[in-house]
């Protein structure tokens, strides 16, 4: 099976690759078993949701067109974490569009809650549990924001409104909104690059987050090479 992982920036992108080629190359056992690798192409579509569901749909639509369908989407990168998770990888239940929608005199109205749509995707549970248990990552929501949270105000109005949310980043519901649109799984995988909160440049540590996103990719390449479509979400 071929898996997209989609990614904002080139940096990310060669961590992905960095962490996949240290698992093997792709292929499988003669009996038709894994061979622990995973046929993996990574594509760095952009900052932002809107960029992140173009390069995800131009990926799988020249795949489509190629003859050579992804069977699992994945939208990789650092991110922010939700207290406690302020370091790590993360895996997302559920990816979720956190500032979709609209203000209302009552506060904030999702897309879901005005009747125009859904905010969250779902995952593939199954695959999303053995992800983590592979990469030693905290599970729970991630949160997909166009503008990164800078204010711990702002930081506690979100994991009031998304219990158990672990992490933010800026392109995991455009990664699914393409994916869904061809009726692929999606998964989402981030390395916690800061806290989500008071917006402190210092505090970053992307380079440590990049170096933990490589490590994921090799930890997990055998769990998405053992996975099938259609398997239990
Ligand atoms: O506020 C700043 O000065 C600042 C400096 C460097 C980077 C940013 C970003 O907003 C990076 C967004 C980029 O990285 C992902 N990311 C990483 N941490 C977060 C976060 O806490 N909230 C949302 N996105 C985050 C994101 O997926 C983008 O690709 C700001």
């Amino acid at each position: 099976m071929r898996v997209l992982v989609v990614t904002a920036v080139p940096a990310e992108r060669e961590a992905v690759t960095r962490g996949c080629r240290l698992a093997g190359p792709p292929g499988g056992q003669a009996d038709g078993s894994a061979d622990g690798s995973a046929d993996v192409e990574v594509v760095a579509a952009g900052v932002g949701p809107a960029a992140a569901a173009a390069g995800t749909a131009r990926a799988l639509a020249l795949a489509e067109r190629d003859g050579r369908p992804f069977g699992l989407v994945v939208s990789a990168g650092i991110g922010g974490g939700f207290a406690p998770h302020t370091g790590g990888p993360l895996v997302a239940t559920a990816i979720i569009a956190a500032d979709l929608g609209a203000q209302t005199h009552d506060g904030f109205a999702s897309l879901t809650e005005l009747g125009f749509g859904t905010d969250r995707h779902p995952v593939p549970l199954a695959l999303a549990g053995a992800v983590a248990k592979a990469a030693d990552a905290a599970l729970g929501p991630v949160l997909t924001v166009s503008t990164t949270t800078g204010t711990a105000e702002r930081a506690a109005e979100l994991a009031a409104r998304h219990p158990g949310a672990v992490g933010e980043a800026m392109e995991g519901f455009g990664v699914a909104e393409a994916a869904t649109a061809l009726r692929l799984p999606t998964l989402e995988i981030r390395t916690v690059s800061n806290p989500v909160g008071p917006r402190d440049r210092a505090a970053w540590r992307v380079h440590d987050a990049l170096e933990e996103l490589s490590d994921v990719f090799t930890k997990i390449m055998p769990v998405l090479a053992d996975w099938r479509e259609g398997e239990p979400t």
